[in-house]
């Protein structure tokens, strides 16, 4: 099994690029979507947090309010690290669940999407990392039309996170996503062609029918030695 990194910046193109997969035979795990799962109401997380941050930050109905809690940890640096702390167990061991539904149906090149892939260390499971990378102006542009920032709340989600250009020099592939779809969607042929290289031993090895193939020859070799020895 082969597991791909894919990470960058807020409003980068994760998603964006995570789509073009889509009409491709590789799956993606989304952590984003991991991560609201984790805090749905009455989860083991929504607790967490809502002990820690008070109801104050529930809506009516006992969810959680998203732009409200993001306005307060986003702004409040030690605030965030406590919500990751909180958070961090959780999220790794729903990505967990997620390849392991993946791995038991055999699939055998899986995406990982994950913003904060190098910030929590992720990165050394995945090979190779794919960072998707934007100039920084367009960055903010598109951060602030997507979500209605103002250029203040974008720039403390841009700070949230190691600098996009740190994660640039840490990739083993860089998709600029500062042009058209098209440009990206060529960038894309690249990562198609490095995904499907040929599975080293290890990879070989991790995948389901690899593990099955090493599990009968195994039994099949004890079998025979014990029929030697009678
Ligand atoms: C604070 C929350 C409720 C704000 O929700 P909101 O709907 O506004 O944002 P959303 O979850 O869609 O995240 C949008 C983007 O923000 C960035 N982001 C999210 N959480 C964090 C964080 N803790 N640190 C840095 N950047 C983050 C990511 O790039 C993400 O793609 C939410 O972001 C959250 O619960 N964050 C903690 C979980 C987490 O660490 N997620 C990242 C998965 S690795
Ligand atoms: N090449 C592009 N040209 C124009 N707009 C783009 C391009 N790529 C992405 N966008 C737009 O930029 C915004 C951010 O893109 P996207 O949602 O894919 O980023 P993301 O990295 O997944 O964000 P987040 O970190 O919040 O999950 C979206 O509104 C998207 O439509």
């Amino acid at each position: 099994m082969r597991l791909v990194g894919l990470t960058g910046g807020i409003a980068s193109g994760k998603s964006t690029v995570s789509n073009l997969f889509k009409n491709t035979s590789v799956p993606v795990v989304d952590a984003d979507v991991v991560a609201r799962n984790v805090v749905q109401k009455g989860t083991g997380g929504w607790k967490k947090i809502v002990k820690a941050f008070g109801d104050e930050i529930l809506l009516d109905n006992g969810e959680i309010d998203r732009a409200r809690f993001g306005q307060i940890v986003f702004s409040d640096p030690s605030k965030r690290q406590l919500l990751n702390r909180l958070l961090a167990p959780h999220i790794s061991s729903g990505i967990f669940w997620e390849i392991a539904k993946l791995w038991m149906k055999g699939c055998k090149v899986i995406a990982l999407d994950i913003p904060l892939l190098f910030e929590t260390k992720m990165d050394r499971w995945t090979n190779p990392v794919i960072v998707v990378w934007v100039n920084p102006e367009t960055q903010i542009e598109r951060l602030m039309s997507r979500d209605g920032f103002s250029e203040e709340q974008a720039q403390n989600r841009i700070n949230a996170q190691l600098a996009l250009d740190r994660k640039k020099s840490e990739a083993d592939i860089v998709i600029d996503n500062s042009g058209s779809l098209d440009d990206t969607k060529q960038q894309f042929q690249e990562v198609l062609r490095k995904v499907s290289e040929p599975f080293t031993w290890k990879e070989r090895l991790r995948s389901r029918d690899g593990l099955i193939s090493v599990v009968m020859c195994t039994t099949v070799g004890v079998l025979l030695a014990q029929k030697n020895l009678l």
